[in-house]
């Protein structure tokens, strides 16, 4: 391994109110020399946040750091190694989130002998290269930053927290135990009576029953994360897209009192209760269209409703009539729900049942109605796990580790059943300790390394 000093931002590129530096290896201490100066050193307590002014030491005229300039105000932390992320002298530094003073930082930073830029994922390739957790944990690390919904969360920090580790390694020591006995099988096989086949046949299935149970726990990250969808329909001028702003809280889309003002789909992003969804304003389906354009915009509403998880069909609660073509008996989609609008407009009286299923009123401009909305988007969009104490694995690599697993062990089993030869049973449970090992990176190679730390991101 390399004993390099690693740098890189936490936070993203852009303005932020604070943005966050990380530092991690041996010339930490000499880092918060060259920022904070000697005294810094000196008082220098782990875990501690301290402020301070950070200097460029290259600008210093003469010895006096008085003179160098001055890149930030800031908070930072020292841990001392193992006490870290990483397991080695880490320092984090919290300056105001402008990237002039990130870039600075880093430039100085980078500056010193034996620092520079850390590789996606590399902290927490440390973090395990250091023993501070095992590869299960690594990975999930990436899915605690990436999961998509409340489900997915709580799932991600079970697994962070070792949940399948410690099933792993409980499975790991049981194939252990009987590789063991195998081989003392082996060396005395001249003098002792016949193994007991049926006993490693049953323990051997309980096993078998485990990790197989693990791999059909399996879920494509690409299936699990793939955001739910809500469409928002209806006639023209219905209040689609006023809608969509008072869900948002900000006037992202245009509006006007003439109908046909959205014509392409708009999609935006919403964040619910379970977690993120793609919410999508259409063009308003008219009884007719006007021109071609509009037909084609017709169009293109009707596709993405189709693609739909929910279907949300906005009706203009202070007209009497609404189109009839947004009715599903004349070829429009079924909604999930009906939305009636401008309830600001609305006597308090009148009916807002509809005949098209469940219905909320709302107003976008008194804000009626929107909690309501959300909550029900929300029950609807994430539908609660049928068993939410499930733990489920989501990468292909672990999957990959476990097939091997299952497939020692029927091999295994076969020559249970078929040639209880002593040494080949002893070889594939060798195999199947293995295949177990190389999950939590018990055993693992720098080519395995590479291709899990290649995909996180960077700072992490
Ligand atoms: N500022 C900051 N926030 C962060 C992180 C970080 O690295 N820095 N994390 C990064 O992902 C996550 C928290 N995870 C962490 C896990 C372990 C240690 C750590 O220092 N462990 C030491 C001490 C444990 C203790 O005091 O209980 C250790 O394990 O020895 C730090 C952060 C999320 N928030
Ligand atoms: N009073 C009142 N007016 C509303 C409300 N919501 C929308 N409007 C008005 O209704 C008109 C149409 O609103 P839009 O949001 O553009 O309607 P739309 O359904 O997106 O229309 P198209 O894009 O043409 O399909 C505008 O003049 C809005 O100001 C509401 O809650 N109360
Ligand atoms: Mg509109």
């Amino acid at each position: 391994m390399d004993s390099q000093t690693i740098v890189a931002p936490m936070t993203p590129a852009g303005v932020s109110a604070v943005a966050a530096i990380r530092v991690s290896g041996s010339k930490v201490r000499e880092v918060v020399r060259l920022l904070f100066g000697e005294s810094a050193i000196k008082n220098l307590k782990p875990r501690e946040a301290k402020l301070a002014t950070a200097r460029d030491y290259r600008t210093m005229v003469g010895e006096d750091r008085a003179t160098a300039l001055v890149i930030d105000s800031l908070l930072y932390i020292f841990f001392e190694g193992p006490n870290s992320y990483t397991g080695e002298d880490v320092l984090e530094l919290y300056p105001h989130g402008n990237p002039i003073i990130v870039r600075e930082l880093i430039q100085v930073i980078k500056s010193v002998d034996g620092v520079r830029l850390a590789e996606p994922g590399e902290y927490t390739r440390r973090a395990f290269l250091n023993g501070r957790m095992d590869l299960v944990q690594a990975e999930s690390v990436a899915d605690v930053i990436h999961s998509a919904n409340r489900d997915e969360l709580k799932n991600a920090h079970r697994l962070l927290g070792g949940a399948l580790s410690k099933k792993v390694k409980t499975l790991t020591e049981l194939v252990m135990d009987i590789s063991a006995r195998l081989e003392l099988d082996v060396d005395f096989s001249e003098e002792e009576a016949d193994p007991d086949y049926a006993t490693w046949g049953v323990k051997i299935s309980a096993i078998r029953e485990s990790v197989e149970s693990i791999l059909k726990s399996f879920k494509g990250k690409a299936a699990v994360s793939r955001l739910p969808l809500a469409v928002l329909y209806g006639a023209p001028n219905a209040g689609k897209s006023s809608l969509v702003n008072a869900l948002l809280g900000e006037d992202r889309i245009l509006v006007s009192n003439i109908p046909g003002t959205t014509r392409d789909f708009v999609e935006v992003r919403l964040f619910l209760d379970g977690g993120e969804i793609r919410l999508v304003d259409t063009a308003g389906i008219a009884d007719k269209a006007t021109d071609a354009l509009d037909a084609l915009s017709m169009e293109k509403s009707k596709e993405i409703l189709a693609e739909a998880d929910m279907k949300i069909l906005v009706v203009d609660g202070s007209l009497d009539e609404n189109c009839a073509s947004c009715h599903p008996e004349n070829g429009a989609a079924q909604p999930d729900i009906v939305v009636i609008s401008k309830s600001d407009l609305l006597d308090e009286r009148r009916e807002t049942r509809d005949e098209r299923g469940e219905s909320i009123r709302i107003s976008s401009k008194t804000g009626e109605g929107l909690a309501e909305l959300k909550r029900a988007m929300n029950a609807a969009l994430f539908k609660k796990m049928e068993n939410s104490e499930d733990l489920w694995i989501t990468s292909e690599r672990e999957k990959t580790c476990l097939e091997e697993a299952l497939a020692g062990i029927d091999r295994a089993l076969n020559l249970i059943r078929t040639n209880p030869a002593v040494e080949l049973l002893a070889f594939e449970m060798q195999l199947v300790r293995r295949s177990l090992q190389s999950i939590t990176g018990e055993i693992s190679s720098e080519d395995v390394l590479q291709q899990i730390f290649a995909g996180f991101c960077i700072g992490k």
